[in-house]
């Protein structure tokens, strides 16, 4: 298994491109399912949860066209309407073809998705609103096996907000019959980019970007062109980097309205943001100052960016608190902080966190996707060298993280195991 070796201490200066975001692609990616045309997509991210979504899809039959960061998908040909464990277990976001799946076929066989670190993230949501829809629903050894002839529109209010949930039950209900009311719908921007695609395929959807999304169903959807939106989450990410590290750094192709809460943050820690219709720069001259945030929903602060925020409090003087809303167990970051000379201590859902200045290197374990992040963010700035191993959930979803940071003065690299 590969792991990163990091010489902290290097201030970062120089341009990061942005890719396109993981939580958009994988949605869009299932949307091939909803329609025989072709569905051609730029600025897809090189991430190892897209490769795995476009294995899944392949095996149900959608025939896929590569050419760098262009995916031409198209869904003529699908005959397969399983979605095996083996594929499903590895990326959570595999539960996104079934909605689709119903929708257009009248069948799914989906395997339910594993448990993940961050918490134990049901999917009972997605099932209730798909029954709301008319489908039968079983869960069977491990199975979610659904059927409909026809999806019929309802009202649909989640008891929570979900993000995938919004997607899945926004694309079934594209092919239902008559009008569907999904209340309490999820804001992301990547639920957005999913509504947008849908609209060109020919979907009739209205309150894009609220809480409230009204759908007209339709006898079928073609094919369309989109553009992937740029990552907020790896734009975050990077912009933490420099607040760590201090520097001078543009990131390119990304965009500021689709992170202000975060964004805010940063300017709270003492950085100078300025900002373009595609471009986002920061310096940072000086120690970051400590900030206390809670996650919430978009657009409040993302749960997606707290572990990378964490981490550049603890190279602050003044001691902070972090809380977690939205998932139960997402602290697993906090004790590999600390044994680079962090002091956190957790309560519940609370992270207390005594800035204790400056980091130093030491061997760290790489529990979850943005853990992995904020490891790595930690070692940018600690003193000497830190190894983060098991990165194997950084590439799910960070495009050649070591790559982007070397070009901008980052001493990392990539040991292959
Ligand atoms: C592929 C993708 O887009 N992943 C994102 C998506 O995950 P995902 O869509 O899985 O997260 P949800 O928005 O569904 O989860 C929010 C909360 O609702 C709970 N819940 C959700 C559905 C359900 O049926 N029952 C239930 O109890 C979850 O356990 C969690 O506590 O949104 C999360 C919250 O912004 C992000 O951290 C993930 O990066
Ligand atoms: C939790 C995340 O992803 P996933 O929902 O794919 O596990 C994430 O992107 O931080």
């Amino acid at each position: 298994m590969d792991k990163l070796i990091i010489n902290g201490g290097n201030r970062l200066h120089g341009e990061i491109p942005i890719s396109g975001a993981k939580n958009a692609a994988l949605p869009i990616l299932c949307a091939s399912l909803l329609t025989a045309d072709d569905i051609e997509l730029t600025n897809v991210p090189h991430l190892k949860d897209v490769q795995t979504m476009l294995t899944l899809l392949q095996q149900m039959g959608v025939t896929v066209k590569k050419d760098g960061n262009k995916i031409v998908m198209n869904g003529n040909t699908v005959h397969n309407f399983n979605a095996p464990y083996e594929l499903v277990k590895t990326m959570r976001a595999a539960i996104l073809v079934l909605c689709p799946l119903v929708a257009r076929f009248g069948e799914a066989k989906v395997s339910l998705p594993g448990g993940c670190a961050i918490g134990s993230r049901p999917v009972e949501q997605h099932i209730k609103g798909l029954r709301a829809l008319g489908a039968e629903v079983e869960i069977k050894a491990g199975y979610i096996y659904a059927k409909a002839k026809k999806l019929k529109g309802t009202r649909i209010v989640t008891d929570m907000i979900t993000v995938t949930g919004t997607e899945n039950l926004l694309m079934a209900a594209t092919l239902a019959e008559g009008e569907t009311v999904i209340k309490n719908a999820a804001r992301e921007p990547e639920v957005t980019d999913l509504a947008h695609l849908l609209v060109k395929m020919g979907a009739k959807i209205e309150g894009i970007g609220t809480d409230r999304l009204v759908i007209h169903g339709v006898e079928r959807l073609h094919g369309a062109r989109h553009d992937v939106i740029p990552d907020r989450i790896e734009t975050g990410t990077f912009l933490c980097a420099v607040a760590a590290t201090g520097g001078d750094v543009t990131l390119t192709k990304t965009r500021d309205n689709i992170l202000e809460s975060a964004l805010n943050k940063i300017r709270e820690m003492g950085a100078d943001i300025s900002a373009g219709a595609d471009w986002i720069r920061i310096k940072m001259e000086k120690r970051p100052r400590g900030v206390n945030f809670r996650t919430t929903e978009y657009p409040g602060f993302p749960t997606d960016m707290q572990a990378q925020f964490m981490a550049v409090n603890c190279l602050a003087d003044e001691a902070t608190h972090v809380i977690e809303t939205i998932f139960e167990n997402r602290f697993m970051h906090v004790q590999e902080l600390n044994r680079l000379g962090a002091r956190i201590k957790t309560e519940g859902n609370t992270a207390f966190i005594s800035g204790v200045g400056k980091l130093v290197g030491a061997p760290v374990m790489a529990t979850d996707l943005r853990a992995s992040a904020s490891l790595v963010i930690a070692g940018l700035a600690a003193q000497g060298e830190t190894q983060v191993n098991r990165i194997y959930h950084l590439d799910r979803g960070y495009d050649r993280m070591e790559v982007k940071l070397t070009a901008v003065g980052a001493d990392i690299k990539r040991v292959k195991q």
